[in-house]
Formats: C-alpha cells, sequence, structure tokens
C-alpha cells in the first residue's frame, strides 16, 4: 500500500525526535551542526574547517557540560511543574477554576504584576549598565583588541577567554597599576615581540616589564618606572628654578617622565594651545600656569571669562584685562582683532629682518570654556546686529582671523573646552590651528577628535594635574606645574613689568565705533595700554576702518564697512561725572553706596576718579558700569541675554 503524506510526516517527526533526544543526551549541539572539536570529554580548542562566520563560546564546552546544564535546567522546570501539578494539585485546580470563572480580577493582577516586573528589569538593565560601563569600556577599548593581538604569538586556542589571562586593571594607567599577562608555560614565542604588543596596545610608556617563568605559572607584569612626578609644585625650590630659566617665548607647561621639561615654544611650535578637560580635571591650574608666565615675562593677558570667577588670582593685576561681561568680551575681541590687522601691517613696514619685539608685546588671550562663550557670543551678536550686518558675531570672526594670523605677530590664543567639538570652536579647521593640544580627563572620544595622530590613545588617569601634551605627533604624559593663586600672583607681578598703563584704570576696552579720521580710537580705554601704534597714512586708516567689521564686505555695500556692525549700545550719560553717592543711586541699581565704598578701597579692578568736586572724588558714569558689570559676580548692569 502506497504511503500516504501524513505517514510520511509521522515518520519524519518521529526521526527528528529521535534524533533530537540523541542529540541531547550525547551533549551535542541542538542543531546537529558541529563547529569546533570539541568532544563529550574535551573541551574545543579551534574551529573546524569549512565551518562559518561566528562560533559561539557554547560551541567550545566539552559534551558532559553541556548535558549537565540540560539536565540541571530540565529539573528545575519538572520540579516547578510537580509542585504545582501534583502535590497542590488541588490548590492548582482551584485557582485555575476561579481565573476560569471571574478572569479580570487574575488579569488586572497581571497587568500590575507586569508593568511592576516590566519597570524593575528596565531600572535593574539601566543600572547594571551604568554600573558596568566603564567596565565594558575597559573590554572593548583595551582588553579586546591587546587579545587579538596577542592570541596568535602566544599560540593560545581561539576559545580562550581573554579575561583568564589578561589581569588589566580599570585604572592601569594610573602610575602605582601593575598589570599582569598569563603567558602558556610552553614558552614557545618570542618574549620582545609580546612585550611589544602589550605595550603599543595599550599605549603604555615608561613601563617596565618583569618576567616569571619558572614553575607553574608563569607570567609578566608590567609597571609604570618611568614616570613623572606625583606632583610639580611652585614652591618646590627645584620647580621655581625651571621655571625662572625658562625662555621668553617657551612657558613650561610640567615636568614628564623621567623628570623631563615640558614647554611649548609659542614661536617654533604652536603659537596657539587647546586645553581640554572634563570638570575637574586641571583647566584653571594649566591656565594659571601658562599665563602667569607670560606676564612675569610682559606679556599682556586677556581674560575673556564668561563664568566669571574662573581666575581670581588674576584680578587686578598688571597687565591683565579680565572680561566677564559678554558685550565687553564681544568687544574685546573685535579690538584685538583690529590688533592683529595692525601688527599684520607693521611686520609688513618693518620687513623680515625686524625685531619681533618691534611689532608690539605678546598679548595672550585666554578663552574660557569656548562651548558656553561661542554661544553667548552669537546670542548677544544676534540680539545687537542690525539688518544688513553679518549674521556671523564679527567677535567670532576676530577670533578666527586672530588664530589665523602667523606666530611672528605675537598674538596668541589659551582657549579651554570641556569638549572641544569642531562645531564649538567653528568648523574642524579652526581645531587645526592648536598645534599644541592639553588633554586631561578625556573620553576615548574627545581623543579620537582632538588627537587623531597619536593612536592608541594612552589612558586618561585620575591623578590630580596629569595630563598629556600633545605635538608634533606624539603625546608627552606630563605633571603640570602647580602655582597656588598667591604664587601665581607673585610670579606675574615680579620679572620683566607689562607695558606701562597710561594712567587709564584696570578695565575691558569700550569700544565705540571708529570715526573714519581718528581710528586709534578703537583702542579707547585699553588697558594697559597697548604701545603706540606707528603713525598710518590716511589711506591705511581708512583701511583699518574696516577692520571694525571683519567680515569681508560685499563687492556693493553702498553703506560701506562702518555702517555694518552697530557700536554697542553706549547710554547718553555715560560721559557724566558723578559722585559714587550719586551713581548708586541713579546709575547702578543694586549696589549700594557702601559697596561703593568698599571696592574703591580695595578693588584694583575699580575706575579711577576723572574729575573732584570739593573733595568728592567724581567718576565716569560709563567706567562704573563697565567695572559693574564685570565684577566677579553676576552684577548689576550684566548684559542680559535672555
Ligand atoms: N597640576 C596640578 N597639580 C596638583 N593638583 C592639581 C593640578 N591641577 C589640578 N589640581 C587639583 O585639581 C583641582 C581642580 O583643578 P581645576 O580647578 O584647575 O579644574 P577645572 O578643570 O578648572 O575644574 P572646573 O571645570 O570645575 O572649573 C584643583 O583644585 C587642584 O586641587
Amino acid at each position: 500500500m502506497a504511503q500516504t503524506k501524513f505517514d510520511k510526516q509521522v515518520e519524519d517527526t518521529a526521526e527528528s525526535l529521535a534524533f533530537g533526544i540523541g542529540r541531547f543526551l550525547a551533549g551535542r549541539p541542538m542543531d546537529g551542526e558541529r563547529k569546533t572539536d570539541a568532544t563529550f570529554w574535551r573541551s574545543g580548542t579551534r574551529v573546524l574547517p569549512k565551518v562559518e562566520g561566528r562560533v559561539s563560546r557554547s560551541s567550545y564546552r566539552a559534551g558532559w557540560k553541556r548535558l549537565t546544564f540540560r539536565i540541571s535546567s530540565l529539573a528545575a522546570v519538572g520540579a516547578g511543574g510537580y509542585q504545582a501539578g501534583w502535590v497542590h494539585q488541588d490548590a492548582t485546580v482551584a485557582t485555575a477554576q476561579q481565573i476560569w470563572a471571574d478572569p479580570a480580577p487574575a488579569l488586572a493582577a497581571l497587568e500590575q504584576t507586569g508593568i511592576a516586573a516590566a519597570s524593575t528589569a528596565a531600572v535593574g538593565t539601566a543600572a547594571y549598565f551604568a554600573l558596568t560601563r566603564k567596565r565594558r569600556e575597559l573590554m572593548r577599548e583595551w582588553v579586546l583588541p591587546l587579545h587579538e593581538a596577542l592570541a596568535l604569538p602566544l599560540r593560545l586556542p581561539e576559545q580562550t577567554d581573554p579575561r583568564r589571562y589578561l589581569h588589566i586593571p580599570r585604572g592601569f594607567s594610573e602610575d602605582d597599576a601593575v598589570i599582569r599577562v598569563d603567558v602558556p608555560g610552553r614558552l614557545d614565542f618570542s618574549k620582545d615581540l609580546v612585550v611589544d604588543i602589550i605595550a603599543t596596545k595599550l599605549a603604555l610608556e615608561g613601563v617596565t616589564f618583569s618576567w616569571h617563568l619558572a614553575g607553574r605559572e608563569t607570567y609578566v607584569t608590567v609597571k609604570k618606572t618611568r614616570k613623572p612626578p606625583a606632583k610639580a609644585a611652585f614652591k618646590d625650590p627645584k620647580v621655581r628654578e625651571i621655571v625662572a630659566a625658562a625662555k621668553e617665548s617657551a612657558p613650561v607647561i610640567g615636568i614628564g617622565s623621567a623628570g623631563r621639561i615640558v614647554t611649548v615654544d609659542l614661536d617654533a611650535e604652536s603659537p596657539h594651545i587647546l586645553v581640554n578637560a572634563s570638570t575637574g580635571g586641571g583647566k584653571s591650574v594649566t591656565l594659571r600656569c601658562i599665563a602667569c608666565q607670560m606676564l612675569h615675562h610682559g606679556s599682556l593677558v586677556f581674560v575673556l571669562d564668561t563664568k566669571r570667577i574662573s581666575h581670581p588670582w588674576a584680578n587686578g593685576l598688571p597687565g591683565v584685562t579680565y572680561c566677564r561681561d559678554i558685550a565687553d568680551i564681544h568687544d574685546q575681541l573685535i579690538a584685538l582683532g583690529i590688533e592683529g590687522r595692525r601688527r599684520t601691517r607693521v611686520a609688513d613696514e618693518l620687513g623680515i629682518d625686524a625685531d619681533p619685539k618691534d611689532i608690539g608685546p605678546r598679548l595672550l588671550i585666554l578663552l574660557e570654556e569656548v562651548n558656553a562663550t561661542m554661544k553667548q557670543l552669537a546670542r548677544y551678536w544676534e540680539k545687537t546686529r542690525e539688518s544688513g550686518d553679518p549674521k556671523i558675531s564679527p567677535a567670532v570672526d576676530a577670533l578666527n582671523e586672530i588664530l589665523y594670523m602667523g606666530r611672528q605677530l605675537r598674538m596668541h590664543v589659551l582657549l579651554v573646552a570641556q569638549s572641544a567639538t569642531a562645531r564649538a570652536l567653528g568648523g574642524p579647521e579652526v581645531r587645526e590651528q592648536f598645534s599644541t593640544r592639553i588633554l586631561a580627563r578625556y573620553s576615548v572620544n574627545a581623543w579620537r577628535m582632538l588627537a587623531p595622530e597619536v593612536h592608541p590613545a594612552p589612558k586618561s588617569t585620575k591623578h590630580h594635574g596629569r595630563a598629556q601634551v600633545v605635538s608634533g605627533g606624539s603625546a608627552r604624559e606630563t605633571q603640570i606645574l602647580f602655582f597656588t593663586e598667591a604664587e601665581a600672583r607673585e610670579w606675574a607681578t615680579t620679572g620683566t613689568p607689562a607695558p606701562p598703563a597710561a594712567g587709564s584704570q584696570p578695565g575691558p576696552v569700550q569700544l565705540q565705533k571708529p570715526p573714519a579720521d581718528s581710528l586709534t580710537d578703537a583702542w579707547s580705554t585699553p588697558t594697559p595700554e597697548l604701545p603706540p601704534t606707528p603713525e598710518l597714512p590716511p589711506a591705511d586708516r581708512d583701511a583699518l576702518a574696516d577692520a571694525w567689521s571683519l567680515t569681508p564686505a560685499p563687492a556693493a555695500d553702498p553703506g560701506g564697512p562702518t555702517d555694518r556692525t552697530p557700536p554697542p549700545p553706549t547710554a547718553p550719560d555715560d560721559d557724566q561725572a558723578v559722585g559714587l553717592r550719586e551713581a548708586a543711586e541713579h546709575h547702578l541699581p543694586g549696589i549700594t553706596l557702601a559697596a561703593l565704598r568698599f571696592a574703591r578701597a580695595n578693588d584694583p579692578a575699580f575706575p579711577d576718579p576723572v574729575d573732584k568736586r570739593g573733595a568728592e572724588l567724581l567718576y565716569r558714569v560709563g567706567d562704573l558700569k563697565k567695572w559693574a558689570r564685570n565684577r566677579p559676580r553676576a552684577a548689576t548692569g550684566t548684559t542680559d541675554l535672555d
């Protein structure tokens, strides 16, 4: 009799079932495909030829291990079923009947339990991912790449779990960390090659390898031996000596491994420096270190600080112009852009043999928290620009222009960022202008963004003041010099004095729209005053007027360049001279007379009087307002962007 289709199906199913039970009991893969050379008693060591694709770790397991796992799982499920269906049979039946008769409470309970279970699972998963994020990053970025490179030279079985032989602590770049790599006792590998691979793949510098090859346990340990000092405090006489001996153009940044002095030569290597670190990574300390050394050598420093309190040590120091208010930062950047153009012209006139000092004193522009400052500058310009004005803030343009100017102009930008994205800086090409980059407490992504030429990225450390100074395609681990605030002030005010202030009070430049015939007014109250500009012929003065708007003028702009950028708003009463009482009552709401008197006695940035009425000193209202806007705390008169 012919076999029906149904009979054939039954036969096939029975056959599959028999094979399935056979595979189950033999501890073989349930899909019937052997992928590795594992047997019932022995774990696998390699993938079988012709097997393609990813082979899971369980494929390497010995058959008996797989069988044990299967039987245990089956037993657990069976025990549950036995309890419910046999031991507590009556209760199970009663519960089932109850649910059948009235399913609503059961469904409601199920729904609630489901929601609770789903929430718990979600929270649990999130917590798990948060807690293990660092460990997973360690595995992904360091352990697995090292394993992939070492497996062949060490002739390790393919299924080797990297965690079994690579003992790499999470903070393996810390000074006292010990890395241990277990090696096969056969010793049939090249030690030099292994050393090379470990140092390269973990981006280690100044480490020593110790081999332990006798006996059963064979391994190599790696320890940092040539490391930077734990601290490089300026109060240490040796450090002070190093700083004192440094070249004017090359402030000392810190001490590297084996006591090497790390400096950045602003004339020869890198006119601009980028400091990138997450919060608490030592940005302020780094800036203090560089700025106070430059002040010591007579540079002028412009601190543009929207955070307002980043550098209290620099308050009122000779040579320092501290701008906290966004309107003043805007004006100051434009003024510096104009100064850059002036210097370009002077350099041109002086020719190549000129002494660079003839161009003017070195200028350091210290731009704090660039991400926030750039946003604020854009918003400020959005608020103040008029129709027909360029869209891009002229202050941002000025900054970019300075970054592209040659090192011979002696204008340097020291830019600070928590995350110096290309967008924050105004484009990837702007980032390229910083040939020296100081990175501390960085993420792998930050490194890839800022120092892609150094690969792999050295692991960031939590050690206070420890940074990587990247320049010329290599990274130097450096302990940044630590100046206390008092030491920074002391160092900044000794040495070569800054060019003298022309009797005006410290405070950011107050730009007025430059009249065509007297463009040096663009620096109406620069403090300290820059050296006098060479007398320019009228035609050149006109050209310099263009610098007021640093964006190239469209060819057919009937208004002319000076019409495009409005001057910062100046109140009509700003030129009045008033006493402190009148200033407190009518011009500086929110600041009391007592506060003004206190500031006059204690704040070096308080404006100088311009006149006297009897015994009373009189002050220019505009100067007082400027001072109030730029006080360390958010003050009355702060340019409101909202
Ligand atoms: N070079 C260093 N040597 C010793 N300690 C340092 C050094 N740099 C930073 N520190 C320590 O780290 C702390 C934080 O440094 P700093 O204030 O410079 O960080 P920051 O990046 O400016 O922080 P924030 O982003 O919060 O302003 C300092 O108070 C100091 O104790």
